[in-house]
């Protein structure tokens, strides 16, 4: 086992020549089989196409996730974007560490933020931006730090309005209007949407059916677009069902291609019928990967509900409402237990329904008009 230069939390997996203990997990953690490649794959929607909506949303409700072609975002620019998340975790630990996320501040880098819901650690590093990366770029490259920067700026311009475009579409194929959701935006504008952009790495590992990349779990967000692009990694977990017993299913890379996954707020949203996919990434025993996550919520202190609409008749709403900001506390707290915490049992449907706490649903309760992260200047 190599030495550990300080705790195992500043382990630097990239030159490890064996798992340690502390990034040891058991088989017996795995609990599905992993599909093999005959098995039926993530859709993949052109989001151009004529019928983009009605496979976005067929996709959204029996996987929870598809792959997006057709989206327009140049090749250069994703080439860039990874080689500056490349740049990133090369930096030696010391320099990385400069700009850790601290208990008050989301930013920065760190180990993966459910990680300290298991025992053993992930094989992966992160770098979270929620608004400027310009403060922790400085700590990166105290003399360099505006390649990062450009390159991050220009690619959420380019997220943002991809964000808004999906949007649309999802909510084109549950049959809803822009009154419905007000805060939408109605032309593919992502208007105060919040964003949060996660850099991901996970060095090549030397005993990879044994370490875990990022441990299973579901998105927080109305949904997150993953850029993963030539490596695999990342595998949905297929639930009891039409496909059989529960199993996970490899994402075949698509070079270019981005996996667009429903997250725990578009879930409660649309009332349970989009379905919030558990996920995880494995390791591998040659490829360093990185993948980057944008994740998409709606506007500052906007709760989110089931929306009326989707309602059937006899039926209440399942969850309460929730801010992205409360629900992501609930996470931090409770973890894969948070969506359950804030269920309503078929015997509260009445009640609620008279209460005024589903009331706001839509109804942007915006005092404080931050949008401090849906606008990212290196200024
Ligand atoms: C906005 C956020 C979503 C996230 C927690 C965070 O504050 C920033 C990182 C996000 C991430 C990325 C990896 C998986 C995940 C579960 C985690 O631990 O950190 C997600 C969080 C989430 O979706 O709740
Ligand atoms: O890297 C991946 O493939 C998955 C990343 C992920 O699930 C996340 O950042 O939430
Ligand atoms: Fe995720």
């Amino acid at each position: 086992m190599p030495a550990l230069s300080q705790s195992p939390h500043h382990f630097d997996l990239g030159s490890a020549r064996d798992v340690p203990e502390s990034h040891l997990w058991s088989d017996s953690a795995d609990d599905h089989p992993v599909a093999g490649p005959a098995d039926d794959a993530v859709p993949v929607v052109d989001v151009t196409a004529g019928d983009a909506a009605e496979v976005v949303g067929r996709a959204c409700e029996e996987w929870g996730v598809f792959q997006a072609t057709g989206h327009g975002l140049p090749a250069h620019l994703l080439d860039r974007v990874e080689a500056q998340i490349r740049r990133l975790f090369a930096l030696p630990a010391h320099d990385k560490l400069r700009a850790a996320r601290s208990l008050d501040n989301v930013s920065g880098y760190g180990l993966v933020p459910i990680s300290s819901f298991f025992s053993k650690l992930m094989w992966s590093e992160g770098f979270t931006i929620a608004g400027s990366p310009l403060d922790h770029a400085r700590k990166l490259w105290p003399h360099d730090h505006r390649s990062f920067c450009d390159v991050i700026e220009e690619y959420n311009k380019a997220m943002r309005d991809l964000a808004g475009r999906l949007l649309q579409l999802m909510l084109l194929s549950l049959g809803l209007a822009e009154e419905d959701v007000n805060w939408a935006g109605a032309t593919g504008e992502f208007g105060d949407m919040s964003t949060v952009i996660q850099l991901n790495s996970y060095p090549a590992c030397p005993d990879p059916d044994r370490a875990m990349g990022l441990a299973a779990h579901t998105d927080s967000s109305l949904f997150t677009i993953l850029f993963q692009n030539r490596v695999s990694g990342l595998q949905v977990l297929r639930p009891t069902g039409r496909a059989g017993p529960a199993h996970w299913v490899t994402v075949r890379p698509i070079p270019g291609a981005f996996v667009v996954n429903v997250g725990d707020l578009l879930h409660i949203l649309s009332n349970g019928r989009f379905k919030s996919v558990v996920h995880r990434a494995v390791v591998n025993r040659t490829a360093h990967r990185v993948s980057a996550g944008f994740f998409c919520g709606p506007p500052h202190n906007i709760k989110v509900a089931p929306l009326e609409k989707l309602m059937e008749p006899t039926k209440g709403p399942a969850y309460r409402a929730v801010t992205w900001h409360e629900y992501l506390g609930l996470r931090r707290k409770l973890f894969d237990k948070a969506l359950q915490s804030i269920k309503i049992s078929e015997e509260k449907w009445e009640d609620h329904s008279n209460s005024s706490n589903n009331t706001n649903t839509n109804t942007n309760t915006n005092t404080n008009s931050s949008k401090a992260s849906s606008v990212i200047t290196c200024v």
